[in-house]
C-alpha cells in the first residue's frame, strides 16, 4: 500500500508553490508518485470543479459536489494508485470541506462527517501538511498574482472561520497534521518540508 499526502491551506497560503519540491524530493528515492488535486483529479472531476469555483449555489450543494467529485477521484485515481504501492499527493481534500464549506460557509459539521463517512470510511490520509498564514498575507499574494475565483473573492470573515477549522483539526489530528508557518521564506519552508518527509519515509 503506497501513502497518501494532502496539501491544505487557506487560499494563497502557498501550498500549490510547494508541490513540485515535494514530488521531486519523493521521486528521488525511486517511489511512484501520482500527483492530483481536488476538485478535480479526473475528467469528471475537473468538470465539478469549474461549476463549484464559478457558480453561486446553496452550501449544502457545494459540499455534495466537492464530495462527488472526490469520489470519482478515490474511484479512478487514489485507491488504484495506493494499491498498487505509488504514493499520492493531493492538492486538497476533505479537510478542505471542513475548512471552507463547515467553518466558512458554516455547514454542519455533523452532516460532513456523515458524508465523509459515506465516501471514504477506511481512508485518511498518511500526512497533511497545512500551510499556515494570517489572512493579510494570504490576500496579499492573491491580488498579486491572479484573477480570483468564487472563494477567493469572499471576504475577511470567511477566511478567519476557515482558518481556525483548520487550525482545530490539526489540533484533533495531530498525528497527521504537520502544520507550517507559511509566513516564512520559500527556502526556508523546503527545509522544513524536507524534515518532515524524511522523518515520514
Ligand atoms: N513563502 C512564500 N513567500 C512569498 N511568496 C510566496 C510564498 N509562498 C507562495 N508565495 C507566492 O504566493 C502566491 C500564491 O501561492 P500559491 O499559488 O502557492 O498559493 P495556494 O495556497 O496554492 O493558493 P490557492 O489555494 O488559491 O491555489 C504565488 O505567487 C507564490 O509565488
Ligand atoms: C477540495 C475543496 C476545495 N474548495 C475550494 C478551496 C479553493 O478555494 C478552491 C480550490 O482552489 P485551489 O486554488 O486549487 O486550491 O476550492 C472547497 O471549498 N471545498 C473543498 O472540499
Amino acid at each position: 500500500m503506497g501513502k497518501f499526502i494532502t496539501f491544505e491551506g487557506i487560499d494563497g497560503a502557498g501550498k500549490s508553490t510547494h508541490i513540485a519540491f515535494v514530488s521531486d524530493y519523493i521521486k528521488q528515492r525511486g517511489i511512484e508518485l501520482v500527483s492530483s488535486r481536488e476538485p478535480g483529479g479526473t475528467p469528471l472531476g475537473e468538470k465539478l470543479r469549474e461549476i463549484v469555483l464559478h457558480e453561486k449555489m446553496h452550501l449544502e450543494t457545494e459540499a455534495l459536489l466537492v464530495f462527488a467529485s472526490r469520489r470519482e477521484h478515490l474511484a479512478q485515481v487514489i485507491e488504484p494508485a495506493l494499491a498498487r504501492g505509488a504514493w499520492v499527493i493531493s492538492d486538497r481534500f476533505t479537510d478542505s470541506t471542513f475548512a471552507y464549506q463547515g467553518g466558512g460557509r458554516g455547514m454542519s459539521l455533523a452532516k460532513l462527517d456523515a458524508l465523509e463517512q459515506w465516501v471514504h470510511p477506511e481512508l485518511q490520509p498518511d500526512l497533511t501538511l497545512l500551510f499556515d498564514v494570517p489572512l493579510d498575507v494570504a490576500r496579499a499574494r492573491l491580488d498579486a498574482t491572479r484573477e480570483l475565483d468564487k472563494f477567493e473573492q469572499e471576504q475577511s470573515d470567511f477566511f478567519a472561520a476557515t482558518r481556525t477549522e483548520y487550525l482545530r483539526r490539526a489540533a484533533e489530528f495531530p498525528q497527521r497534521f504537520r502544520v507550517i508557518d507559511s509566513t516564512q521564506s520559500i527556502a526556508e519552508i523546503q527545509q522544513q518540508i524536507a524534515a518532515i518527509l524524511d522523518a515520514f519515509f
